[in-house]
């Protein structure tokens, strides 16, 4: 029998720190790594360039069917590319944030993504980022994290990051922005952003970015015993 790749999932609410932590547990165990959420704002972008109707899920679902997109490592960076168009900095636009959680609360959109992303499962094994990769994609990873953050500090956060950017950026709107993208997540009827009952649920609202990552990788390692 062929041992299957182990898996790490990490899913939490929009700013929790997940890419972050993703990015530095990939590292640290040189396992590759899926941002699943890339996968649904590529959508959402694809979605938007082809003029198609983001509130009907049967002009959606052959463009998630087809999605021509490759993830490539630029010295140590993820670079998406869609149709040939390098669209690693318009898939963070505000806009395709919110078009991407309209467009993965469809049932038959989330089903043709799925092979997509279980196929990034390979040896010596996956970090997989997102709101449903303990619960739906990958039920059966031995290690599963949820991580959570208070959503003023998330806000806060995001704040930070756009600022550093050069963005000029509201804190109120930014708050509210990450209220409503909660809601759609936790409230769809689909594959809706909650811990698996067997993950580790981790608030980091007062913990550092290293605090967060020693955690989680001391957990991962005792539960894979590596
Ligand atoms: N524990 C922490 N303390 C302070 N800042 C943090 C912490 N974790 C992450 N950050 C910062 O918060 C911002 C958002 O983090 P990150 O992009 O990893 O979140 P995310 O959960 O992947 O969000 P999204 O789901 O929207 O992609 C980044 O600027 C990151 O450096
Ligand atoms: N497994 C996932 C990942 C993401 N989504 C949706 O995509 C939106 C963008 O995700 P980010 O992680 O890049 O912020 C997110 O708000 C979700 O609606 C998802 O449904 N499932």
């Amino acid at each position: 029998m062929t041992a299957i790749a182990p898996v790490i999932t990490i899913d939490g609410p929009s700013g929790a720190g997940k890419g972050t932590l993703c990015k530095a547990m990939a590292e640290s165990l040189q396992w590759h790594l899926l941002d699943s959420g890339a996968i649904y704002r590529v959508l959402a972008l694809a979605a938007l360039h082809h003029q198609v109707d983001i509130e009907s899920e049967e002009a959606l679902v052959p463009i998630a069917a087809h999605l021509d997109v490759r993830f490539l490592s630029v010295d140590g960076e993820m670079q998406v590319v869609l149709e040939g168009e390098d669209v690693t900095g318009e898939i963070r636009t505000q806009e395709v944030s919110n078009t991407a959680s309209r467009v993965a609360a469809f049932p038959r959109v989330r089903e043709a993504l799925l092979r997509r992303q279980r196929a990034f499962r390979e040896e010596p094994g996956l970090i997989a980022d997102g709101r449903d990769m303990g619960t739906v994609v990958f039920p059966d990873a031995p290690v599963k994290i949820f991580l959570d953050a208070s959503s003023e500090e998330r806000a806060h956060r995001r704040m930070l990051q756009l600022q550093e950017k050069g963005f000029n950026v509201n804190f109120d709107r930014l708050l509210s922005e990450i209220k409503e993208r909660d809601d759609r997540d936790r409230n769809r009827a689909i594959a809706p952003l909650v811990p698996a009952t067997d993950a580790l649920v981790l608030d980091s609202t007062s913990m550092s970015i290293e605090q967060v990552i020693e955690k989680a990788l001391d957990y991962a390692k005792q539960k894979l015993g590596i």
